[in-house]
């Protein structure tokens, strides 16, 4: 099934002196989905941002808020973040301690569901959580960064993931590493949503985000 090609800018690459305007401007740049990268120092080496900050800004856009979880446990916050107004929740099939009731719980409370894989995670993973997910988020760097290079491997896990996904109507998203120079290999693989921080948020201005992102685009319809 082809579902829609989707860039979904990563604020964290954007200046948290005045995210709310960064997460307008990159709208209005033309992002597809807002992607936010919850980090809790503990399953990855960063911490960023909760709940109370997806709320404020919330009243800077109505786009889509793509919420990609870093965190264990995850179950005990799961929602918060429904609360706090994200529209997807993904978390990672390494977090534990029960995938399937994490995506279960999530469904319950009325979100698009997604369980995301790390680099060294194999898709086996995910067979028999097929029908329980709407996305699936194909980590192409180790999570806890912006600013690194795609790992290749990715983009077979992605062709992987792909075939087996067969019919069923799963987002494949790609993050880590997407550039206007990586993205079209992405996309032949599979993936049709995007994750890009710094390709995005480079230039630090709305005009440069409306460039980055058409880039983005360009290349990846090549
Ligand atoms: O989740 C993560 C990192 O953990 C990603 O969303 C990155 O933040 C994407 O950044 P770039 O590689 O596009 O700069």
């Amino acid at each position: 099934m082809t579902l829609p090609l989707r860039i979904a800018p990563s604020i964290l690459a954007s200046d948290f002196s005045k995210l709310g305007q960064e997460v307008a401007d990159v709208v209005e740049a033309g992002a597809d989905w807002v992607h936010l990268d919850v980090m809790d120092g503990h399953f990855v080496p960063n911490i960023s941002f909760g709940p109370d900050v997806i709320k404020s800004l919330r009243r800077y856009t109505d786009a889509f808020f793509d919420c990609h979880l870093m965190i264990a446990p995850v179950d005990p916050y799961l929602e918060a973040f429904a609360k706090a107004g994200c529209d997807g929740i993904t978390v990672h099939a390494e977090a534990g301690p029960h995938l399937h009731r994490s995506l279960q719980t999530i469904r319950s409370l009325g979100k698009k569901v997604g369980v995301t894989l790390n680099p060294a995670t194999p898709v086996s993973v995910l067979e028999d959580v097929l029908d329980d997910v709407d996305l699936i988020l194909v980590m192409s760097v180790n999570p806890g960064f912006g600013g690194q290079k795609l790992i290749p491997s990715a983009l077979d896990k992605i062709s992987r993931i792909k075939s087996l996904i067969g019919d069923r109507p799963i987002e494949i998203e790609v993050d880590g590493g997407i550039t206007a120079e990586t993205i079209g290999a992405a996309r032949k693989a599979g993936a049709n949503v995007f994750v890009a921080g710094s390709a995005v948020y480079k230039g630090a201005n709305k005009n440069a985000y409306r460039d980055n992102i058409s880039a983005l685009l360009k290349a990846a319809e090549a």
